[in-house]
């Protein structure tokens, strides 16, 4: 598998933003330029095993906002520093008695809401469905509390065969009854989602793997590979296509909100057709507009 050729980008305590040169699949032999290229955010906190403060998930959705306006990337690989953990969720350290706060060891750079305590998880779990391009996790070590959900939320999951799962919510005077349960759910099925956060057990990597929280197991030093791997066979596909379905899974999930992010897709359709071309024309030169032309489509 090639090397991703990861070039850094931005200017963040927290985490790393790296793209990688536009590549992929060769379609045919000397066809050109290839598809595009892959953006990766690293959670860079190894020392807490990659825990959250209200910094990094600003940065974090920092990062998936650049990663998603920039047109060449077609996937986004999230992951976390070193081989031992993905994501511990949220740093127990800064957390206050109204939600996560400022570091103290950090002041200076104080998100909004951190003085007086605030989740800052739960728009960037909204903001990784809403993106309209694939979020594969790439996991290694930890994935456990809110560093589960954010696994959970991903589009897909590479793991490697050092990775453990699991929540702690309930153990450290926690729980995620949004996302964290109802995606649960739909993975793993009713029984196995309440085991998980009523006992607060740790599942090996392949234990994962059968009950359906990741995609596939690789070995370790193969992680990153089998991922670049993976976001490679999808910048070969067609990358609304990609869009239209992941806003198509979402939509009975997300109710309202998944129907509208579809509806505006289809709409964004919609305005590449002649059918409405017609529409916006007729109003700018102030006549009634033609839409005699169009089928009735059966
Ligand atoms: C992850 C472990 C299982 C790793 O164990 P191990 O390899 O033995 O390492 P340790 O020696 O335990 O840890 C090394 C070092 O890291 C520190 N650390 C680890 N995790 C955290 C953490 N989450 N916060 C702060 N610090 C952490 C640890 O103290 C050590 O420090 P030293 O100074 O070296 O001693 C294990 O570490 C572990 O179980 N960690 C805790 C996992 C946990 O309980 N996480 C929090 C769950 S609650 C949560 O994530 C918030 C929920 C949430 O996100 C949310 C939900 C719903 C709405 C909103 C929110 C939101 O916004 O937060």
């Amino acid at each position: 598998m090639p090397d991703a050729n990861w070039t850094p980008q931005g200017d963040y305590t927290d985490i790393r933003y790296e793209v990688s040169a536009n590549h992929g699949p060769e379609l045919e032999p000397g066809a050109g330029p290839t598809p595009g290229s892959i953006a990766k955010i690293t959670i860079d906190r190894p020392q807490v095993r990659n825990a959250f403060r209200p910094q990094t998930i600003v940065e974090i959705a920092h990062a998936l906002d650049r990663a998603r306006e920039d047109t060449t990337v077609g996937a986004i690989i999230l992951t976390g520093e070193g081989p031992l953990a993905f994501c511990s969720g949220g740093d127990q350290q800064v957390r206050g008695d109204s939600g996560y706060l400022t570091d103290p060891d950090n002041p200076d750079r104080q998100p909004s809401g951190s003085s007086v305590g605030r989740f800052h998880v739960t728009d960037l779990q909204v903001q990784i469905r809403r993106c309209p391009k694939p979020v594969v996790a790439m996991v290694a070590g930890y994935a456990i509390g809110g560093g589960h959900v954010l696994h959970l939320i991903c589009d897909l999951t590479i793991a490697a065969d050092n990775a453990r799962f699991g929540q702690t919510g309930p153990k450290v005077g926690s729980f995620d009854g949004g996302f964290g349960a109802s995606v649960l759910v739909d993975a793993v099925g009713p029984k196995k989602a309440k085991e998980i956060w009523f006992l607060c057990r740790q599942y090996s990597a392949q234990e994962a793997l059968s009950m359906g929280l990741v995609n596939t197991v690789v070995p370790l030093e193969r992680l990153e590979a089998e991922t670049v791997g993976w976001c490679e066979e999808m910048l070969a596909n067609s990358p609304f296509a990609l869009r239209l379905l992941k806003a198509s899974f979402h939509a009975a999930e997300d109710g309202y909100a998944g129907l509208q992010q579809l509806a505006h897709d289809t709409n964004l359709l919609f305005y590449g057709n002649e059918e409405a071309q017609v529409g916006r024309d007729a109003y700018k030169q102030g006549r009634r507009p033609d839409f005699s032309v169009f089928p009735k489509r059966p």
